[in-house]
């Protein structure tokens, strides 16, 4: 994909990814609002709905108490002592409005408020409830002791006695919310008592339902008595939630958008620096800020300095970037290519002359993958070294198993450069997933045996007989080998030991500067000499002094 596409689209994920982080906490707390809301709401509706209860549960009990009480009654019935006692009973329970006696036909025989009825008395209707226990219940009853009243009363009956209620009482607690009560009896369910704010078939539903009633305007709570068989549910307007909802929403709304404009600057900082990264590369190449430092390559047996590996180095305001952060976006940004050819050019420029005076000395160049697909860099390379007289064989070809993806492209270019005089590098060998493979048909010249298998010499890792595997198998194939990433004597040691001639790492030396490097090349007599003109001594280079080639210690890594 171009680089111009990659950018757009980049633009385009941060985007997409800012609307995300903002809008969706703002979702999260519309919706949060939108569930405490709720949850509160259904809190204090279910706090009302205990209270209610807790009254049905007290007036109930107080009924039922007054019924067993009528009924240990051991005297003849509607005499006037049993009256005396009726109405006793009726004074001293604030819940009851009348108690009495009916007989086995359903006539009403004697009241505390009528005192004894004669023969025409009124015949109780069927209950409209049986509960347990004989326990029987009248939810509609026309008051005995006012015929002519409309108003109905709730009469619970047991052995021939009654005990009869304002139903009201159940449920006439003021309430500021528009809250519908609705008090029932269970098993079976029958809804006994209702305030005038509630809707007595709505009640019905949302009982039978378990509280939800879908597409009402209202939301509902049931809450069932642990001792007697009656519940009671509360209901609210859902408009209510509303206002709860608007009071709480708008502080969900300012934390999800602070949330949400921190991510949202999280990515735009993530997304410049990655942008601004790739525009500062771009810049860099430009104006050729991409520095070389090298690394040297020495002789494991004499220590002498052979050749070096070219690594490019990068600094932005002042900070070292990795090469393994700049190469990498440079291999995305399409601007691999370019930095390559800038590598190229500084190594001519800064060791151009000491190669066209050592002419066996050679410096490694690492190409990726982009400069395998075509031979634009061997061009590149040939017209740079013609204008010199450094030979084609003083620079040497890098290439990682990663640069192998287009396989036949890379063998044809590999080709070329080989027959141009570039011996061919395999870097990192045995990491990638073909290494014996690709082996057999691309043209190869020397194996560096990567820095994870010299790592692990001289310890009981799977990994450490690779190298000597390795070291096996270019003697095999006639081609050279170079370890990767000695830090230690006994690796270096045991390197020669199993037949390597030639390595790299931080035992040896850092990656240097040129100038460094071509002193490093020269030996310690070049370093002295050097230190001495500028007056540092030799103080800590002793041990240095005594292996030729070895680096100063006071050469620093770039
Ligand atoms: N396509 C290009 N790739 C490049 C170029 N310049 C560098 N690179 C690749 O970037 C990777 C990281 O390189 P760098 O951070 O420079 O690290 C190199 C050495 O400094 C490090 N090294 C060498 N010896 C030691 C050691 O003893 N210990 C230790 N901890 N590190 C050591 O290894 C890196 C060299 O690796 P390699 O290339 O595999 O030889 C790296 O993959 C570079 O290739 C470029 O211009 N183009």
């Amino acid at each position: 994909m171009p680089a111009k596409a990659k950018r757009n689209l980049l633009i385009l994920l941060a985007a997409v990814l800012v609307l995300i982080v903002v809008l969706g906490p703002l979702g999260l707390g519309v919706f949060v609002a939108q569930r405490t809301s709720e949850r509160s709401e259904y809190a204090k509706l279910g706090v009302r709905a205990d209270y209610a209860l807790k009254r049905a549960d007290t007036v109930a009990s107080n009924l039922y108490g007054v019924l067993r009480e009528l009924d240990q009654w051991k005297g003849e019935r509607c005499t006037p002592k049993h009256l005396d006692h009726l109405r006793d009973l009726a004074l001293e329970n604030r819940f009851v409005q009348d108690a009495g006696v009916f007989a086995d036909d359903g006539r009403w025989l004697c009241s505390s408020l009528v005192g004894v009825l004669s023969g025409s008395a009124p015949q109780v209707s069927p209950p409209d409830w049986r509960g347990d226990h004989g326990i029987v219940g009248w939810f509609k009853m026309p008051r005995l002791s006012q015929a002519a009243s409309t108003r109905r009363t709730l009469v619970l009956g047991y052995d021939h006695f009654y005990v009869e209620l304002d139903p009201d009482v159940l449920v006439d607690a003021i309430d500021d919310y528009d809250r519908g009560i609705g008090v029932f009896v269970t098993t079976p369910p029958h809804l006994v008592a209702w305030n005038a704010v509630a809707n007595p078939e709505r009640l019905q539903a949302a009982f039978d339902s378990g509280g939800v009633v879908p597409g009402s305007d209202r939301f509902y709570v049931i809450r069932r008595s642990r001792v007697l068989p009656i519940a009671v549910v509360v209901s609210e307007p859902k408009s209510q939630l509303l206002v709860v909802w608007r009071n709480n929403v708008w502080g969900w709304l300012i934390a999800s958008l602070a949330v949400g404009a921190t991510l949202a600057w999280l990515i735009i900082r993530v997304f410049r620096a990655r942008l601004s990264l790739d525009g500062e590369l771009r810049r860099a190449i430009r104006r050729d800020e991409i520095g070389v430092a090298y690394q040297p390559i020495v002789d494991l047996e004499t220590r002498a300095c052979v050749g070096a590996e070219a690594l490019a180095r990068w600094h932005l305001h002042g900070a070292a970037i990795a090469p393994d952060v700049f190469i990498v976006a440079a291999e995305h940004n399409g601007l691999i290519r370019a930095l390559t050819d800038r590598v190229l050019e500084r190594i001519v420029r800064e060791l151009g002359d000491f190669l066209e005076a050592h002419r066996d000395f050679y410096v490694s160049i690492n190409v990726s993958a982009e400069d395998l697909t075509s031979r634009r860099f061997l061009d590149v390379l040939t017209r740079t070294l013609g204008r010199t007289e450094i030979r084609a064989a003083q620079i040497r070809i890098e290439a990682t198993e990663r640069g192998f993806i287009d396989a036949d492209a890379a063998r044809e270019v590999l080709k070329a450069f080989r027959e141009a005089g570039h011996p061919i590098y395999i870097d990192d060998f045995g990491t990638g997933y073909s290494s014996l493979s690709y082996l057999q048909t691309l043209p190869v010249d020397v194996l560096k045996i990567d820095k994870s298998f010299v790592d692990t010499i001289g310890y009981e890792a799977v990994s450490s007989s690779v190298a000597p595997h390795i070291i096996e198998i270019g003697r095999a194939l006639g081609l050279g080998v170079v370890a990767e990433g000695v830090e230690r004597e006994d690796q270096a040691r045991y390197l020669i030991e199993r037949g390597a001639r030639y390595a790299q790492g931080w035992l040896f030396s850092k990656a240097l500067p040129a100038e460094a490097l071509v002193r490093f090349v020269q030996g310690p007599a070049a370093v002295a000499a050097t230190e001495q003109s500028s007056g540092t001594g030799r103080r800590g280079r002793a041990r240095d002094a005594r292996r030729p080639g070895a680096p100063s210690s006071g050469q620093s890594r770039v």
